[in-house]
């Protein structure tokens, strides 16, 4: 038998449940798949909406590229259909939601906790570098929690070798690096500097260029205005580790197989991810 990724889905081979979430171009539904009984997350995107964004070639390639691969911390694509109106992603399902709520709910994360997540992230970015995908929108709202309370990438931001692509202002500036927020062109650093400001949130619950207004992101991100707060308390091997992520210069960013190596990362990551 063929591998299923050249099986045709349609809608009727599944049974739809509660939505789990709206995002920008539809809802997303917990489902059944009938003949497996597996559970799954069925992201419905509206074709009039796709066109209108003129973001179909995007979604096609990110679907490729989401598709190919295989990672404990990257959520997975099992399929995709369409029919006359809509597209269907046939996804993973990310159990306990999105760590943006929980972060919310929790204020800030533990040193282990926080220093477990960045562990995953690390491992998921090196397996994705490897295969020359790069910059993903690792900010917190893209992350989700898999059954087991593990961190899964979920955002279909993926891009390959992307030079020069124009990221729409739209959400935050607080996750762009000085490289971003003044040229267009940038590489693989990205992601570490994503990471650092990541590290920093957990641990602050706040990200650490955060202003009013955007030009005052802007001025503090370009300025690496890097500030630790009093309270709550973190550790020095906390800081040493964001300070050597979120370097203006990305080629003086701490390699991603260093941050695994980091004494705050050996001394309070869960092995097991
Ligand atoms: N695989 C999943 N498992 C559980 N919940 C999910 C899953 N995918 C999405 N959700 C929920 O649905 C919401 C919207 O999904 P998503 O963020 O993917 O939509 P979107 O914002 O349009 O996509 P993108 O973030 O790529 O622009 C998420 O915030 C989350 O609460
Ligand atoms: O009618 C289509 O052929 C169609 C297909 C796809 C599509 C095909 C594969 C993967 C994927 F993610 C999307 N996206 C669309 C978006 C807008 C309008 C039409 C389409
Ligand atoms: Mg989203």
């Amino acid at each position: 038998a063929h591998a299923n990724e050249e099986k045709r889905w349609v809608l009727s081979d599944f049974e739809v449940g509660k939505p789990l979430g709206r995002g920008k171009f539809g809802h997303v539904y917990l489902a059944r798949e009938k003949r497996s009984n597996q559970i799954v997350a069925l992201k419905v995107l509206f074709k009039s909406q796709l066109k209108q964004s003129q973001v179909e070639h995007q979604l096609r390639r990110e679907v490729e590229i989401q598709s190919h691969l295989r990672h404990p911390n990257i959520l997975r694509l099992y399929g995709y259909f369409y029919d006359q109106t809509r597209v269907y992603l046939i996804l993973e399902y990310a159990a306990k939601g999105e760590l943006y709520k929980e972060l919310t709910r929790c204020k800030h994360f533990s040193e282990r906790r926080s220093a477990t997540y960045i562990a995953s992230l690390a491992r998921a970015l090196i397996y994705l570098h490897g295969k020359h995908v790069i910059h993903r929108d690792i900010k917190p709202e893209n992350l989700l929690i898999g059954v087991q309370g593990e961190l899964k990438i979920a955002d279909f931001g993926w891009s390959v070798h992307t030079f020069n692509r124009r990221r729409t202002m739209c959400g935050t500036l607080d996750y762009l690096p000085p490289e971003m927020v003044e040229k267009t062109e940038h590489d693989y650093h990205v992601d570490i500097w994503s990471l650092g400001i990541l590290c920093y949130e957990f641990l602050y619950g706040v990200p650490p260029f955060e202003a009013k207004e955007h030009s005052e992101t802007y001025r503090r991100i370009v300025k690496v205005d890097l500030k630790f707060p009093l309270k709550p308390f973190v550790s020095p091997a906390a800081k040493d580790l964001i300070s050597q992520m979120l370097v203006k210069n990305s080629a003086h960013r701490l390699p991603l197989h260093k941050v695994l190596e980091h004494p705050w990362i050996v001394q309070n990551a869960d092995p097991s991810g």
